[in-house]
């Protein structure tokens, strides 16, 4: 610390930023932390590491008079008004040429404009994607930046010191133009979504087999240890043996079935139908958990419908063992969207988002880093500009051979009536990418019929119009 200067500022110390700015202390960086709820800045100090400059102050005015210039400063506050209410607020505190990060979960088109009225100011403003949650943010998270390359020469120290490592590699690399950093954790949280979703869909899959909580956590034991090894199903382990303080359950048992959710999975949906990108299993889940939440509506229809009439007979063994490569079937599928989202968004946003440094920057520290990640690093190492991942050959082979097993899944599932959306979406998505000729011909004919929009031919290049014999 020198000058008696702070070298970063956090403004919003909840879940994220409180752990964030404690994980930037023990990096070496002294750093100073504001929030409007002044219980959480007290605590700041007490729960620093021994050793580190860590400081709380109750006043955003004091707390930007204590940082070098050029000043950094991050907030990590709910999206939305919160961050315009803290640009406002700091505006007449900061100068030219100081850096301001939004670290949340902000929606792109906020930060575009964002970025365009501080940059009128003279001010850097960088919408930057932190994955990892409460743990991540303490230890290492990924972290996504995007916007002013001179801004982001500014905190790249700082932001490669707190990230995630993969083989000594900082989990951070600059992704791209204006809103780029959070366009590429929106899609990130879409997949997340997918994966959630697939992996939900996997254990009623499981459950209907009859697999106890015990039984399914060695199954997710096991598959972490293998081709599936990935955060959200090493976690998803552990949450099959916690048990209830409140009764003797396990706790999962006596958690509503209600999901809720803040927005960048849908988010993620809207935006791709804008570009347009198809990405059904990122749909599928987002509806998911809006059916989630027609709690009354579902009992009636369980009533109405037999829901009790779906029944399950397979061998335990071999049906794990098809769960499992549905599971891996779809979860590529699911980055495979995701992906193809993010390349077609680089060239109609003019966003400049390097598809090689995404992937790489997501196999450690966030909520979807998974051994497959490190499969596309190599993949994009070949073809940086691959359109979509399933044109790998490599991938293709993955795919491959978990085609029938998931075949299997999504079949039994449908014959059986146990809810398996997303799984069946993948299946759907992956037979008609793979389809040269597709029926979509007769769309093109209905079309041209009911409302002369024209139609292109097979043989001939143009636009045609037919009158159609009625
Ligand atoms: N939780 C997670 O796993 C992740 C969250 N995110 C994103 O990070 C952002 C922060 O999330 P999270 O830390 O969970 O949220 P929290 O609600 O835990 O923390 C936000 C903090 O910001 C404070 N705050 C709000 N407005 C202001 C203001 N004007 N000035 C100063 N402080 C303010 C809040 O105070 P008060 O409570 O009094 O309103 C609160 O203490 C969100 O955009 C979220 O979507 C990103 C990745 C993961
Ligand atoms: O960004 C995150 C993880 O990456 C946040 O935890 C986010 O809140 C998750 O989304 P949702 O609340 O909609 O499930």
């Amino acid at each position: 610390m020198s000058n008696n200067l702070f070298d970063f500022g956090m403004i919003g110390l909840g879940v994220m930023g409180r752990n964030l700015l404690l994980n930037t202390a023990d990096h070496g960086f002294s750093v100073i932390g504001f929030d409007k709820d002044e219980t959480k800045t007290a605590a700041l100090e007490a729960a620093a590491t021994d050793g580190t400059t860590v400081k709380g102050v109750p006043d955003l005015a004091h707390m930007v008079q204590q940082l070098q210039s050029p000043r950094k400063l991050m907030m990590l506050v709910p999206a939305g008004k919160p961050v315009d209410d803290v640009i406002e607020s700091l505006l007449p505190l900061v100068e030219k040429g100081d850096v301001i990060i939004d670290g949340g979960n902000s929606h792109y088109t906020d930060t575009l404009r964002r970025v365009k009225y501080l940059r009128e100011k003279g001010i850097h403003f960088m919408g930057v994607g932190v994955s990892g949650g409460e743990q991540g943010a303490r230890t290492g998270p990924s972290i996504m930046p995007g916007g002013d390359v001179e801004a982001y020469g500014h905190v790249k120290p700082l932001l490669e010191a707190i990230s995630a490592k993969v083989n000594g590699e900082p989990c951070v690399a600059y992704l791209g133009k204006e809103g780029a950093g959070h366009y590429v954790k929106m899609v990130h949280n879409g997949i997340e979504y997918a994966i959630m979703q697939l992996i939900s869909e996997a254990y009623t899959l499981l459950k209907h087999a009859g697999l106890s909580n015990d039984e399914l956590h060695e199954t997710f034991k096991r598959w972490n240890e293998g081709a599936l090894q990935s955060f959200l199903v090493e976690i998803t382990a552990d949450i099959f043996l916690q048990n209830d303080d409140k009764t003797s359950a396990r706790l999962l048992d006596v958690i509503s079935d209600k999901a809720g959710s803040k927005g960048t999975g849908k988010w993620t949906s809207q935006d791709s139908m804008e570009l347009p990108v198809a990405v059904p299993v990122i749909d599928t889940a987002v509806a998911m958990r809006t059916i989630s939440g027609y709690k009354d509506e579902r009992v009636k229809a369980s009533a109405l419908y037999n829901e009790s009439g779906a029944s399950l007979t397979v061998s335990t063994e071999e049906w794990i063992k098809q769960v499992h490569d549905a599971l891996y079937f779809a979860t590529i599928l699911s980055y495979a969207q995701g992906l193809a989202m993010l390349y077609q968004a680089s060239k109609e946003l003019a966003m400049d988002i390097p598809l090689p440094e995404v992937v790489s920057v997501w196999r450690g520290g966030c909520i979807i880093r998974s051994t497959l990640l490190e499969t596309f690093t190599q993949a994009y190492k070949q073809s940086p500009d691959l359109s979509n991942i399933l044109l790998d050959s490599g991938v293709a082979s993955l795919v491959k051979s978990a085609e029938s097993n998931t075949r299997a899944i999504v079949a039994q599932a449908a014959l059986s009536g146990i809810p398996a959306a997303a799984f069946m979406s993948s299946l759907a998505y992956f037979d008609a990418y793979r389809t040269e000729r597709m029926a979509t011909n007769l769309i093109q004919a209905q079309r041209d019929y009911f409302g002369a929009h024209t139609y292109q031919r097979t043989d001939v290049s143009g636009s045609f119009h037919t009158e159609w014999n009625h």
